[in-house]
């Protein structure tokens, strides 16, 4: 490495086109000598002598003390020929030297340019009057204004609120800031340019952030739905969580569960809850755990069955009646309104009903309010109504035999149950609870229940539901003497085999032990209707009425 000092003379100091043309010679020099030079100015910063911008700004001034630098084959000469040329006045000498420093520099601003447009940030500079010097094409594209418009002019006029004002007085950066230029989302970084700690300009470079912005605002929705999601997701769990007095119901099928967590719902409010579904699906069971689930759950829970009571003693069964109030009534009685007070009614199989007494229980629905039967006295009431029905009260309302606007006083919350063949997955679950529960309460150690047994309980239709088939466990509980629950256990009608006595109306159970009497019953009312075919037919060879028929038939899930 060749070194040596030089004093840089030029009066004007090293302006661009005097470096201009030390880069120029430069080039000759190093081409013909394999050599390289370099320049160090006084601060100590060295450049490549062939860097045009790098040695203009070196600021070089008339006077200083500058280091030329050399390596390569031939070092020497091109230290000593370099050195001369920076001490003389560095004026092109002819017109063709002219042309090599208009063509270098021409060449050298073509560069920026393709560099400066080649950024895909925006890049906009301005001069210390704030006159924009560059205004690069990202520039163009993200403010939508062109470069022949932008260059000239002052940045506050072109571009309002770009804060550059304050960085040409106050010299201090300022970095990813967000800014709006032309109505377009962008972040900016604002630098002073200064030489010498003077400023002589600045600089903007930004970045179009609208795309971003729609993403985050994208990903804002998206993260909104997902939140939304899961929020709703927690609520179906929770709502699912069912209260501690909803236990004692057993079954997972989902339309259970859904019945359930709307019974669950149900119990934290007062509104009036019909219960739907066929005979034996527990509809008991549910109205008893909304009640034990309510606030009212040590007040009383009053059952009333509608149908058992006729229907001229219904009203004082309800409402009470005074001494006197008509014959036989010898004693003031209390109505189970009144005995339900500050709890809640069961009013089971409400399509029996008699319109009459649908009326008057409109009027408690309203009202919260009734007269003993016989007595003037207004009687208030705080009582929670839950009904059920395995009637079809929409058809029943259709036909006049329901009072339509007692129907929506009562179908505030409706609770579908599903019957037993619509969640035959829970005949399992059920089935071993009887069977855990029934030999306990029977004093029997019966522990299982056969495979083969399961599969015949599975494959039947249940037309009579959980209540059947609490019936058919206790019955083969009771039936087995080995402790386990097997295909002879069972009826034949659900085993699929012919008892040895069949044809034998009281042999039910198929070894001479007799049946709880409502079995019996539901067997002849079953075999009369599929050998009669109608109600009518079955009740004349039975001698009973086919009014009788049809209700036995309903109570026993048989149509
Ligand atoms: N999911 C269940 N889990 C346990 N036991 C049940 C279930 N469903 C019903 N039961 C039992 O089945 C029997 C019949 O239930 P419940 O009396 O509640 O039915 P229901 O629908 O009110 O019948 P009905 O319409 O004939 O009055 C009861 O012994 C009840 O305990």
């Amino acid at each position: 490495m060749f070194k040596k000092e030089v004093l840089f003379k030029n009066k004007k100091g090293l302006h661009i086109r005097a470096a201009a043309m030390l880069v120029q010679k430069a080039h000759e020099m190093q081409k013909e000598l394999d050599a390289n030079i370099f320049v160090r100015n006084q601060r100590g910063h060295e450049v490549p002598a062939t860097a045009l911008m790098a040695l203009y700004s070196l600021h070089i001034k008339p006077g200083d003390k500058i280091t030329v630098l050399a390596t390569g084959a031939d070092a020497g000469t091109a230290l000593e020929r370099f050195s001369r040329l920076l001490e003389g006045d560095l004026t092109p000498k002819d017109l063709d030297e002219n042309d090599k420093i208009d063509s270098i520099l021409e060449e050298n601003a073509l560069t920026s340019d393709v560099i400066l447009d080649s950024i895909t940030d925006g890049l906009i500079v301005v001069d210390a009057d704030c006159t924009v010097t560059v205004f690069n094409r990202a520039a163009e594209e993200i403010t939508g204004m062109s470069r022949a418009l932008a260059v000239g002019k002052n940045l506050n006029f072109l571009l309002p609120g770009t804060g550059i004002e304050k960085i040409l007085a106050g010299g201090k950066g300022e970095y990813e800031r967000k800014k709006v230029f032309n109505g377009r989302p962008v972040i900016a970084d604002l630098v002073p340019i200064t030489i010498d700690k003077k400023i002589i300009g600045g600089v903007i470079i930004f970045q179009d952030i609208s795309r971003m912005e729609r993403l985050l605002r994208e990903m804002k929705d998206f993260n909104e739905a997902v939140a939304r999601a899961e929020y709703l997701e927690e609520e179906l769990i929770r709502s699912k969580k069912l209260d501690r007095a909803f236990d004692e119901i057993v079954g997972r099928s989902g339309k259970l569960l859904d019945a359930l967590a709307v019974a669950s719902k149900a119990a934290a409010t007062t509104s009036t809850v019909l219960i739907r579904g066929e005979s034996g699906t527990g509809k008991e069971l549910v109205a008893r755990a909304i009640h034990c689930a309510s606030k009212r759950k040590d007040g009383p829970f009053i059952r009333v069955n509608c149908p058992a009571i006729p229907q001229t003693l219904l009203e004082s069964e309800l409402f009470g009646h005074e001494k006197g109030a008509f014959t036989g009534a010898l004693y003031q009685k209390i109505g189970k309104f009144e005995l339900a007070n500050g709890g809640t009614i069961f009013l089971d199989e409400i399509g029996e009903m008699g319109k009459d007494m649908q009326t008057k229980l409109l009027r408690v629905l309203q009202e919260k309010e009734f007269e003993r039967v016989g007595g003037n006295q207004t009687i208030k009431v705080d009582v929670r109504i839950i009904a059920a029905t395995n009637r079809n009260l929409e058809e029943m309302v259709r036909k006049g035999e329901f009072r339509e606007d007692l129907y929506y006083r009562l179908n505030v919350v409706p609770i579908f149950l599903p019957s037993l063949r619509e969640r035959k997955e829970d005949i399992p679950l059920l089935a071993e609870h009887f069977r855990e529960k029934l030999s306990k309460a029977l004093g029997k150690n019966v522990t299982t229940i056969t495979p083969r047994a399961m599969k015949c309980m599975m494959s039947y239709d249940w037309p009579g539901n959980v209540r059947e088939l609490e019936n058919i466990i206790e019955r083969a509980i009771n039936l087995t003497d080995d402790g386990e629950i097997d295909v002879d256990d069972l009826p034949s009608y659900i085993s699929g085999q012919e008892s040895s006595d069949s044809g034998h109306l009281i042999n039910l159970s198929g070894d001479g032990e007799m049946a709880p009497f409502e079995e019996y019953e539901k067997e002849i009312i079953r075999k009369a209707l599929k050998k009669y075919k109608s109600f009518n037919a079955a009740a004349k060879v039975l001698g009973i009425t086919h009014k009788t028929v049809a209700a036995k038939a309903r109570k026993y899930g048989l149509v």
